[in-house]
């Protein structure tokens, strides 16, 4: 058993409920899991106990939200020892075809920065929800001149199926230790 830690940073909630599956599904599978909000920069303290790490964000603006972005920030030289898997939640299935395909393989050079500080296993992005009122009326115009469709755009399989990889590769790594878990958990 593997103690997990998901921190996540939501400002609508979509991204919570993605952080809450994927602990859902980690902890079926038996691991001990916390799920925390990060919602000021200053959340989320660093624990020195071997902890997995799931870490998630919804995007705006081509950013992690600050208190997510603070949380990597603040722990640069940390990550090395940690075995963590990041999510980025944005709007990639509210864009019409030709703009999906350009989104989905887009850099976004402020996620890029925060990938390359901690090395994840997996960096995964998926789609959220993305309503009327959350945006204002400049945003809200913008949206719908780009053609892009307001809705739920979770998709739950691809998302069970990302937790589930995660429980195969927790497996896999402990199963290589003499007694099926490193001391002091991964
Ligand atoms: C102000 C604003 C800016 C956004 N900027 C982006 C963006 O740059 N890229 C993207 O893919 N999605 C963007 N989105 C869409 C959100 O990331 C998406 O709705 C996500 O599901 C929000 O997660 P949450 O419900 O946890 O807040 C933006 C949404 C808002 C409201």
């Amino acid at each position: 058993m593997a103690a997990v830690r998901v921190l996540y940073a939501s400002a609508h909630h979509s991204t919570q409920e993605i952080a809450d599956r994927i602990g859902e599904r980690l902890r079926l599978r038996g691991h001990a899991v916390e799920i925390q909000a990060l919602r000021e920069p200053s959340d989320g303290q660093w624990r020195s106990a071997g902890d997995v790490l799931v870490l998630g964000s919804a995007i705006h603006d081509g950013a992690w939200l600050p208190a997510a972005e603070a949380f990597v920030r603040n722990n640069t030289d940390r990550f090395g020892s940690r075995t963590t898997w990041m999510f980025s939640v944005g709007m990639t299935a509210a864009l019409p075809g030709p703009l999906r395909l350009l989104a989905e393989h887009a850099v976004q050079p402020r996620i890029a920065a925060l990938v390359d500080i901690v090395r994840p296993r997996d960096h995964r992005r998926f789609s959220g929800v993305i309503r009327r009122d959350h945006f204002d009326r400049k945003g809200a115009l913008l949206f719908r001149l780009l053609g892009c469709r307001y809705g739920d755009h979770r998709d739950w399989t691809a998302i069970d199926a990302w937790a589930d990889g995660i429980v195969q590769e927790l497996d896999v790594s402990r199963s290589g230790e003499p007694d099926g878990g490193p001391e002091g958990g991964l």
